[in-house]
């Protein structure tokens, strides 16, 4: 009996499973594959417009709520604000509070259970927030670990801007060992790099840019929502 029990309750989550996932299994190990081998992937179109619309409306309702903070430098002990690193207001989610984007939060899973799977990774948690970069900020040069709190493993930004025009500035500039690579923040863009290992910039904005950035994390957030 129990075994049958079991037995309905896998063949239902794999069902499950392959109802709500939107991309096939090789499509994400071509991904994993390609972020395991050059350390970062950018992919393009990796939500759907309505998606990008409905994050974009609850971005801006936060927004006009004012719930969205100047976020700091370093660790809660050394919380710094300086406009000179970074310029941006962000807006950590929560899962149980935002189930208006639960999607969001079903693309970090798909994402994590994936890595773990091809990658051998031991991932068990993520955090994320909103990020607002008006115009004229930017993000120096810096990685994403804060120091004695290593436990971001793969970081992962997603781009919610419409309408982007060269000369909007705002790129994402990579450092690879010996090159850099820079990369507009589209709408639907989506980019993933090892936190660890790439160096990376925000380039000056010249208009408002909007994103959505998280962390896959190897040990639970606890800090997350403390830390801008
Ligand atoms: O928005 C981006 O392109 C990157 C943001 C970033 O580097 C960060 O929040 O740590
Ligand atoms: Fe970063």
């Amino acid at each position: 009996m129990v075994i049958l029990f079991n037995f309905l309750m896998n063949f239902a989550a794999l069902f499950f499973d392959l109802l709500s996932a939107r991309y096939s299994e090789e499509q994400w190990i071509d991904w994993v594959d390609r972020l395991a081998a050059e350390d970062y992937v950018v992919i393009d179109d990796f939500i759907a417009q309505d998606e990008l619309q409905q994050l974009r409306g609850f971005l801006h309702e936060r927004n006009e709520e004012n719930e969205f903070e100047k976020a700091g430098i370093g660790s809660v002990f050394q919380h710094t604000i300086d406009k000179e690193i970074r310029g941006d207001f962000i807006y950590w989610l929560a899962k149980a509070r935002d189930t208006s984007i639960d999607f969001a939060f079903a693309y970090a899973e798909e994402l994590m259970g994936y890595l773990n799977r091809y990658c051998f990774l031991s991932l068990s948690d993520y955090e994320f927030h909103l990020a607002h970069y008006p115009k004229g900020t930017f993000y120096q040069k810096h990685i994403d670990q804060f120091k004695g709190r290593g436990n971001r493993i793969i970081s992962f930004v997603l781009y919610l801007n419409v309408g982007w025009q060269p000369g909007d500035g705002g790129e994402i500039r990579i450092f690879k060992e010996d090159s850099t690579f820079d990369v507009e923040p589209i709408g639907a863009r989506l980019v993933l790099f090892k936190s660890m290992d790439v160096p990376h910039e925000v380039l000056k904005t010249n208009v408002s840019r909007y994103s959505l950035t998280g962390w896959l994390l190897n040990k639970p957030s606890q800090l997350g929502y403390l830390l801008g």
